[in-house]
């Protein structure tokens, strides 16, 4: 019987993972990441209700104080972000950094375990051909989370299962409450785990960064109102400027240097093209010429058509890989600190994190 550790948050995608795993003949282990400091209801009442799984199908549970891992790799990581201008997308970097190689770590090293398995919305198959290991979105695309797992490096990707890949969130419910599962009818969560914590982004952020009162000007530097914190502010956003135009203003830049909020028209907020860094190649092997792609800048947008243009060598270790996007149509919003992930239809190729573009300007002074 193949032994394998499963991801518990207490939510129903994990139980029905576990619960499938276990009736297939796996000898499953439950394991819970305590993540958050403070009184997390969430990770408390997920703790319980993961106990109480395990006890519902008699298997063994454990739970892993990761609240320092947490607090170094994604609270620290948001905070400067956010402080540097750019608006962090926490959930790849918590998946590859907090969940699936501590996971993985700890299955190894203390149960004697060489899978792991998540309750994530994905599929997951080895090429082969090469051997690769290669991901592609869930057959129910209204839950696919592919894009969320872009970073995972090929020796994770190898040791997962994705037990929900190709089953709809309907059938999950329906094998829960089949199975009496007391998660069965517990709610979906609805937000970054952060934000469910913390009610809002922005009092997530209050609780690190003190104001940092500054102008909000237009292209041509004339200012137009005030800030209370550039961290505040993410590309595209147009809500709570606070500023009477005659027409609708946008964030185009975040100008930290100068403590700056640059607003413009909508049209203003497109671009023809984005550079991405720590490009993850995930299910073929770095190209060494452009390719086309669809490729997705938010996890809720549409993906649209692209050519990714390499601009490091394919032998550059993913830390340092970069690409030039080229959009077919100039993109609204292109966030810098937000994940670019292209796919070839439901094959995910690769994804990285989009830079500044004034970032991008100076890589390309300065190579
Ligand atoms: N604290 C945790 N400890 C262990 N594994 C976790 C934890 N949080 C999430 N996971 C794993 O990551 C998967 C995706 O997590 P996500 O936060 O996106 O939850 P979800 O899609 O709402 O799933 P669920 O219904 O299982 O909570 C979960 O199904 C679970 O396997």
């Amino acid at each position: 019987m193949e032994k394998v550790v499963v991801g518990l948050s207490g939510g129903v995608d994990s139980s029905v993972a576990a619960a499938t795993l276990h009736h297939q003949g796996y000898d499953v282990i439950g394991l819970t990441l305590w993540l958050m400091k403070g009184k997390g209801q969430c990770c408390s009442e997920g703790m319980v209700d993961a106990v109480r799984l395990c006890d519902e199908l008699g298997i063994p549970h454990h739970l892993v104080d990761s609240r320092d891992v947490f607090e170094q790799q994604i609270v620290n990581y948001l905070v400067s972000g956010y402080q540097q201008g750019v608006t962090p997308l926490p959930c790849s970097q918590c998946n590859r950094a907090v969940k699936f190689a501590p996971m993985l770590a700890y299955a190894q090293q203390h149960l004697g375990a060489e899978k792991i398995a998540t309750g994530h919305y994905a599929r997951i198959a080895q090429d082969a051909h090469t051997g690769r290991w290669q991901l592609r979105r869930a057959i129910d695309l209204s839950k696919d989370q592919s894009y969320f797992l872009y970073d995972l490096p090929q020796e994770l990707l190898a040791a997962s299962y994705f037990p929900l890949g190709n089953q709809t969130k309907a059938e999950t419910r329906r094998t829960a409450a089949d199975l009496g599962l007391h998660t069965a009818a517990k709610p979906d969560s609805q937000d970054l785990c952060l934000i469910e914590h913390h009610g809002s982004m922005q009092s997530f952020l209050d609780k690190y960064l003190a104001p940092t009162p500054g102008d909000i000007v237009d292209t041509q530097g004339r200012i137009l109102g005030q800030h209370d914190g550039v961290h505040h502010y993410t590309i595209g956003q147009r809500k709570g400027l606070g500023i009477a135009a005659p027409h609708p203003l946008y964030v185009l830049d975040i100008d930290v240097g100068r403590n700056q909020v640059v607003v413009g028209e909508r049209d203003q907020v497109h671009q023809p093209d984005c550079e991405v860094k720590q490009v993850n190649w995930v299910s073929i092997a770095p190209p060494s010429a452009p390719i086309r792609v669809q490729v997705q800048i938010r996890y809720r947008s549409p993906a649209v058509a692209a050519t990714v243009v390499p601009l490091t060598d394919p032998s550059t270790p993913a830390t340092g890989a970069r690409v030039k996007l080229v959009f077919d149509e100039p993109q609204f919003g292109v966030t810098p600190g937000q994940a670019a992930v292209w796919y070839d239809h439901d094959l995910i190729l690769g994804g990285g994190i989009i830079t500044a573009r004034n970032q991008a300007a100076m890589t390309e002074v300065n190579p």
